[in-house]
C-alpha cells in the first residue's frame, strides 16, 4: 500500500491536541481519553495525538481529522520508549492513525529510523520522526521521514535541558528549510503562536490542555509559600 497524501493538509487548524494520560493518572482509562478528545474537538483542535492502539481505535470514529498515533512502552534493551519497534508502528497504523510518531533520536535503538519509516509506509501511514536536534531531523528526512517534530528536545541528554520550548531548534529547522511540527512545553496560547511564527507547520499541545494534574502543579508551585 502506498502512503496517503499529506494529512496535515486536512488539519482543521494548526493546533494538534495531544490527548494522553500517564500510567497511574486518574484519566488513564480509554473512556476518559475519549471524553478529553471530544472536549479538544469541541474547542477547535485541528488534529489529535494519541497514545496506544486502544485509544486510537476508540477516538477514530469521532473525527476525520488527522490523528498522530504512538505507543509509549519501555523496552529492556533501549531507552527509546516512543514507538520503538516495527510491531508497534504496525499496531498504531492498523488502529487508524494517519501518522505514526516514533523516536528518531540518536539514543541507542533496536531498530533504525529507516526501518520504522518503511514500516509506517508499508502500513499506509505517514512517518513522523520525534527528534531532539537539527542533526537528528536531517538524518530522519534522509531516512525517508515525512515530517519531524521537536517532541524530544529536553528529553535526551544531548539536547538543551530547559523549562521553555526549544525555539532555537525551531528557528534552526526553519533556517535549514526543514518542515516541522513544534511540540514540547508549549504551555500557553502565546507560546503556541510563537512556535507558528518560528515556522512550525502545526503545534502540538498536550499537558496544558489534557493533563490537569500537571496544570494544577504549575499553579500550586507558583503559589507555594506566597500566602
Ligand atoms: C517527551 C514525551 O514523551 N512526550 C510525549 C509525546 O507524545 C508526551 O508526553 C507530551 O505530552 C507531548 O509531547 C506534548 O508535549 P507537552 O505535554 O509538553 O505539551
Amino acid at each position: 500500500m502506498s502512503a496517503p497524501t499529506d494529512p496535515l493538509a486536512r488539519l482543521a487548524s494548526p493546533l494538534i491536541v495531544s490527548v494522553q494520560a500517564d500510567d497511574g493518572s486518574p484519566l488513564r482509562d480509554t473512556a476518559h481519553i475519549v471524553a478529553l478528545a471530544r472536549a479538544a474537538l469541541l474547542g477547535g483542535a485541528g488534529g489529535l495525538r494519541l497514545r496506544s492502539a486502544q485509544d486510537i481505535r476508540a477516538v477514530r470514529p469521532l473525527t476525520d481529522l488527522p490523528i498522530i498515533g504512538l505507543t509509549k512502552q519501555s523496552h529492556p534493551d533501549t531507552p527509546v520508549y516512543i514507538t520503538a519497534t516495527p510491531a508497534e508502528v504496525r499496531e498504531v497504523a492498523a488502529a487508524g492513525a494517519d501518522l505514526v510518531a516514533f523516536d528518531a533520536t540518536d539514543l541507542p535503538r533496536p531498530h533504525t529510523v529507516r526501518e520504522l519509516v518503511e514500516t509506517a509506509h508499508a502500513a499506509g501511514a505517514l512517518a513522523l520522526a520525534d527528534i531532539s536536534t537539527l542533526a537528528e531531523a536531517q538524518a530522519a528526512y534522509a531516512a525517508g521521514a515525512d515530517l519531524v517534530g521537536t517532541t524530544m528536545s529536553g528529553y535526551t541528554s544531548h539536547s538543551p535541558q530547559q523549562q521553555a520550548p526549544d525555539f532555537v531548534l525551531m528557528h534552526a529547522l526553519a533556517a535549514a528549510g526543514l518542515p516541522f511540527i513544534a511540540e514540547g512545553r508549549l504551555n500557553s496560547p502565546e507560546l503556541a503562536a510563537q512556535a507558528l511564527a518560528a515556522g512550525a507547520r502545526a503545534v502540538v499541545v498536550g499537558s496544558a490542555i489534557t493533563r490537569p494534574d500537571h496544570v494544577t502543579r504549575w499553579f500550586a508551585e507558583a503559589l507555594a509559600g506566597k500566602r
